[in-house]
């Protein structure tokens, strides 16, 4: 795209980087596909599935909103799990405005309180979103509000669902005026600056998490390797599933492949939608110990990781 492409004609606009920052489970995928209206990022039941950065992009009236999804900050247990902590906190740093999400019905306990003392020592703008108010009655909620606005000082609340979407359009209207003026960052019809093998790869992991949670542990890992454009019009994509030992092959595989295939299915099904063409999806399953702590893995899956 050139950039005359990426600014609408008439000016007046308005745009800037907003960081969603929030305990695992509070629910910022679900609010940026919400506002962003297509699916951009990968929401599962299991917690700490987001490792990289990501983005989604929403315009608003004459304002585009690009949203970064951090990773959950959690106290950091093993080396990979710092490099996501620090990658939270990188991607605040960029932002023009910092989204704290907080899931209204765990409230402001443990993770939510730690995020808490990391903001205040954060200069930028600052609002308070408290989700999942489908699920907490209005007094709760307001004591909420008030106990978070005690511990920092929030430019604003809002009361969202992000699944029903209610308090969200008050949400955007809120960010698009706050939003410096300025030229869009990006052409109109991208909703994502993920690049498609990556998030091909987020795909073919969420089917596997939500066939596998309960046997395969949280050290799997999923890599494009080829992705090949072929005549016909259909795409021949290559995929590597990581897993840490020999026994979680096996499970990948599952009894006469029947696990593998079944993975395999529905993410070329959901593959071959986003991408409006057919879709060719080759899985292998490699043994590969250790990667979670071998910091050269961190870089390769976009995490920036140094002690
Ligand atoms: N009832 C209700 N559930 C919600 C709401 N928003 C999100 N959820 C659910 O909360 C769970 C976690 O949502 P995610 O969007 O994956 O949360 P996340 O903060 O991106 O999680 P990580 O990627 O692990 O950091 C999912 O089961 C969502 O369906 C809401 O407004 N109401």
């Amino acid at each position: 795209m050139t950039e005359t492409e990426t600014m609408p004609v008439g000016a007046d606009t308005r745009s800037g980087f907003v960081a969603l920052i929030g305990p695992t489970n509070a629910g910022k995928s679900t609010l940026v596909n919400r506002l962003v209206g297509a699916k951009v990022t990968i929401v599962s039941h299991k917690v700490q599935t987001t490792r990289a950065t990501l983005r989604g992009i929403a315009i608003h009236d004459k304002t585009q909103i690009v949203f970064m999804d951090t990773p959950g900050i959690f106290k950091p247990r093993r080396r990979l799990d710092r490099a996501m902590v620090m990658a939270a906190w990188s991607g605040a740093r960029d932002a023009d405005v910092i989204m704290l999400l907080v899931d209204s019905e765990r409230g402001l306990k443990g993770d939510a309180e730690a995020i808490l003392e990391g903001l205040k020592e954060v200069r930028h703008p600052k609002i308070l979103v408290l989700n999942k108010i489908d699920r907490v009655r209005p007094e709760d909620l307001l004591k909420l509000a008030s106990a978070a606005n005690e511990a920092i000082d929030f430019e604003e609340t809002f009361m969202i669902s992000a699944t029903n979407g209610s308090g969200c359009d008050d949400l955007m209207d809120y960010l698009a005026k706050r939003l410096p003026e300025g030229p869009w960052y990006y052409p109109e019809d991208q909703i994502s600056d993920l690049p498609m093998r990556q998030l091909a790869a987020e795909i073919t992991r969420e089917k596997l998490f939500l066939r596998l949670h309960q046997e395969l542990p949280y050290s799997s890992h999923v890599e494009t390797e080829k992705w090949e454009e072929r005549k016909d019009g259909s795409v021949r994509i290559e995929q590597v599933i990581y897993v840490e030992r020999d026994s979680q092959k096996k499970i990948a595989l599952g009894k006469n492949g029947e696990a593998i295939k079944a993975i395999s299915m529905s993410a070329r099904k959901e593959l071959s939608e986003i991408l409006g063409q057919p879709v060719h999806l080759f899985l292998f399953v490699k043994v590969r110990e250790n990667w979670g702590d071998d910091p050269a893995r961190y870089r390769e899956i976009g995490l920036d990781y140094s002690d």
